[in-house]
């Protein structure tokens, strides 16, 4: 019995080479796209509205990728804006929502799958930092939100009425207290003018990477 099945499973030294072919071949298939695989990394754009997390994140498109809004067209956002964007060989997929006061109550369906956080400050904006500070530590004090690195931008440092950055960082790393042992920063940025807007990608992609053990990327 035993030497007939082997009888019968012996190959055709021909097929035995196509078979040993079409295994290489898969192997090579498999090995090629775990390794071609990038990690992915989902971060939350948030922000009061009129703060600029849409121009920052079309700004982010322009510097790394093709294709992206001029600032003319931006209007204000009142579902989000995704998009997946190739940093250092890393996957970084934008999850900017709209920062009306009504679509602010939106904002904790996203915390449970985001890897990190940015949370845009319009400089110019004196009468707001007020509400601004309010809503920042509502975010950092969910516990869905512990542990992940928060990065506060800063924006439109290209104005002239714009507060001064010591000022900002004063206040908003007061807040940032509530973060514990986390990665937190302020960034002076202008997103309109693209300055600062690579530097915030790079420092938060570090984090990330940091936090890897905590908040395990997804491969793509
Ligand atoms: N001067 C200056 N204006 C900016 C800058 N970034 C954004 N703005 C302007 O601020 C306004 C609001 O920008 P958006 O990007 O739509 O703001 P947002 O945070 O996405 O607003 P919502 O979608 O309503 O939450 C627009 O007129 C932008 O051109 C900047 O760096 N400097
Ligand atoms: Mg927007």
């Amino acid at each position: 019995m035993h030497r007939e099945l082997l009888t019968n499973t012996k190959l055709h030294p021909d097929k035995t080479n196509k078979t040993n072919r079409q295994a290489m071949f898969h192997l090579a298939k498999g090995l090629y796209a775990n390794w071609n695989r990038r990690e992915q990394y989902s971060i939350l754009i948030l922000g009061l509205d009129n703060a600029g997390k849409t121009t920052f994140l079309e700004m982010l498109k322009k510097e790394y990728s093709k294709g992206s809004k001029s600032p003319e067209k931006i209007t204000p956002t009142v579902g989000q804006n995704v998009a997946t964007i190739p940093v250092n060989n890393c996957l970084l997929k934008f999850w900017d929502v709209g920062g009306q006061e009504t679509l602010r109550s939106l904002w904790p369906e996203y915390y449970a799958q985001a890897h990190g956080i940015i949370f845009v400050i319009d400089s110019a904006d004196r009468e707001r930092l007020e509400e601004c500070c309010r809503t920042l530590k509502t975010v950092v004090t969910d516990e869905e939100v512990e542990g992940i690195p928060v990065l506060m931008l800063a924006n439109k440092q290209d104005r002239e009425d714009r507060m001064e950055v010591q000022d900002i960082k004063e206040v908003f790393n007061k807040i940032a207290e509530h973060l514990g042992a986390r990665d937190s920063r302020v960034l002076p940025i202008s997103a309109l003018n693209k300055e600062g807007v690579k530097e915030a990608a790079e420092w938060i992609l570090v984090r990330l990477r940091r936090n890897k053990a905590n908040k395990p990327p997804q491969y793509k």
